[in-house]
């Protein structure tokens, strides 16, 4: 069914303890947000499935995690410290400001109901306004001596491209992935997780000859959107492809196409794949006037690295190319989450909540639940089964007798449990002698059907259920 509404998913994250807003106990900071105990094992599986595929899976990646902050040359070449700015505009009435391109975003601070400029407040004339966070670095307050937070990860990866190249000895082509902390001064942070000032990214750069770029471009857009729907489970129906038309191109940009995913706040951007030809390593190398660089760069006055490669075929020194496919972590969070939820009318008239995540998702896998928390012997047993399954190492396994089984079933339902454990008089065999002995019930969250299985045989049964099928 999906989610109908952001405040279903909003509220399912604080109540469960996915997401909280950050720095809640002090009134909040707009635009941050704390994952809890399940949204922080939610988004690590989410990054452990995305690099397991970009980066293990294949045979031409490479991973890296370079730091947040970088030498401030970095976002003078690459040009984000004057371009990386949203027009603003302020209404003269109500006070509020807002990006001149998301108005439809943005509420009016006056009339809530209405966006702005649709109000009878009057808006000034749009004006640039940079979104990179500027901290200090080093004890001494001196006005050069600052650091940009970064607003993407990926050129770290760019400026690593030499090190990355001369330690592994990689052909072309090949990739560079990294998954960390970006950060942008969003003027309009809104929609829960979906633009914050604080975020993170997957990120890769391909780098390729010029030639090969369109091909690859084309992979990987149809690779990534179908790891969204094959590894994440959002479906077909909900995501589209969005390209980019020349007009609203980045000016280093020779295609972009974006993952769009359908939010119940609207078709939002997930992730963008971008083509940015070698721009990227033209604008950061040293000896610009020596290579053919095709892309419109800034004269480079400070690099000490020529980011070339040479190629044995044309027996030159080349710029390679870059394929580009970000995404971000935290939306794409909120898309599984959004996508899982479920609303279930019960025969007996109830509604139960249900998060149908794909079972490498989950927070955790499996809830061991005794029947009776006062039978020493029940205890005992589902606490051996508990240990049992989690020294195996692969899936988060808990323990809970803090309720009765069924309000016990209904929580692990609302965090997306793919199975209960019910350990009960049969398996200590203390009911008649039928045969149950050392078995459990083992529940599935989906159907809600219960099948007895032996406890020796307990691990596999749950693995072979749990483990992503390859293909
Ligand atoms: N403020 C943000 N909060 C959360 N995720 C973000 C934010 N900005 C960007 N992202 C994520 O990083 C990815 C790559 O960043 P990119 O610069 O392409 O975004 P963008 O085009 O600026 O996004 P938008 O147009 O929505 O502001 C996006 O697809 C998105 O998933």
């Amino acid at each position: 069914m999906a989610a109908q509404t952001l405040d279903q998913i909003v509220s399912l994250c604080k109540r469960r303890g996915f997401i909280f807003p950050g720095s809640e106990i002090y009134g909040g900071l707009q635009g941050t947000f704390d994952y809890g105990p399940l949204g922080v094992e939610l988004k690590n599986n989410l990054k452990r499935l995305w690099w397991q595929h970009n980066v293990y899976d294949r045979d031409d990646m490479e991973g890296l995690d370079s730091a947040i902050l970088m030498n401030r040359w970095v976002w003078y070449y690459s040009g984000h410290e004057d371009t990386f700015v949203d027009p603003l505009v302020d209404c003269k009435l109500c006070k509020g400001r807002f990006r001149a391109d998301k108005l439809q975003e943005a509420s009016c601070l006056k009339h809530p109901k209405l966006h702005p400029g649709e109000c009878e407040g009057e808006l000034t004339e749009p004006r640039p306004f940079n979104m990179m966070f500027k901290t200090q670095v080093g004890p001494v307050p001196d006005p050069e001596s600052f650091a940009y937070l970064r607003p993407e990860t990926a050129q770290g990866i760019f400026i690593n491209f030499k090190n990355v190249l001369d330690s592994t000895g990689r052909k072309l082509p090949f990739g560079v992935a990294q998954i960390g902390k970006a950060f942008r001064n969003e003027v309009t942070p809104r929609n829960f997780v979906f633009r914050t000032r604080e975020f993170e990214q997957m990120e890769i750069e391909y780098f390729c000859r010029p030639g090969e770029d369109e091909a690859i471009h084309e992979a990987f857009i149809k690779d990534h959107l179908e790891w969204w729907i094959k590894v994440c489970g959002l479906s077909p129906d909900r995501l589209s492809l969005y390209e980019v038309p020349p007009h609203e191109l980045a000016h280093y940009s020779k295609r972009t196409v974006d993952i769009m995913y359908r939010y119940p706040i609207g078709t939002e951007e997930l992730e963008g794949i971008a083509n940015r030809t070698d721009f990227d390593l033209g604008s950061h190398t040293r000896d610009q006037d020596k290579l053919q660089i095709t892309a419109k760069v800034k004269k480079n006055e400070h690099s000490t690295e020529r980011l070339t490669y040479f190629d044995q075929a044309s027996n030159r020194h080349i710029v390679p190319y870059v394929i580009e496919p970000s995404a971000g972590v935290d939306r794409g969070v909120l898309a599984i989450l959004c996508e899982a939820y479920d609303e279930e009318r019960l025969d007996n008239g109830e509604t139960r909540v249900v998060l149908r995540l794909k079972p490498a998702l989950a927070p955790i896998k499996v809830a061991v639940l005794p029947l009776k928390k006062n039978e020493p012997q029940i205890v005992e047993t589902a606490k051996r089964i508990k240990r049992m399954l989690q020294e195996a190492g692969e899936f988060r396994t808990v323990y809970d007798d803090t309720a009765g089984i069924g309000k016990l079933y209904r929580r692990q339902d609302e965090i997306g449990t793919p199975f209960c454990v019910t350990v009960d008089f049969d398996t200590i065999g203390r009911a008649e002698d039928n045969g149950l002995k050392d078995t459990v019930t083992v529940r599935d969250r989906d159907t809600m059907k219960q099948e007895r299985v032996p406890i020796k045989e307990l691990y596999n049964y749950i693995r072979e259920r749990i483990m992503p099928k390859k293909g």
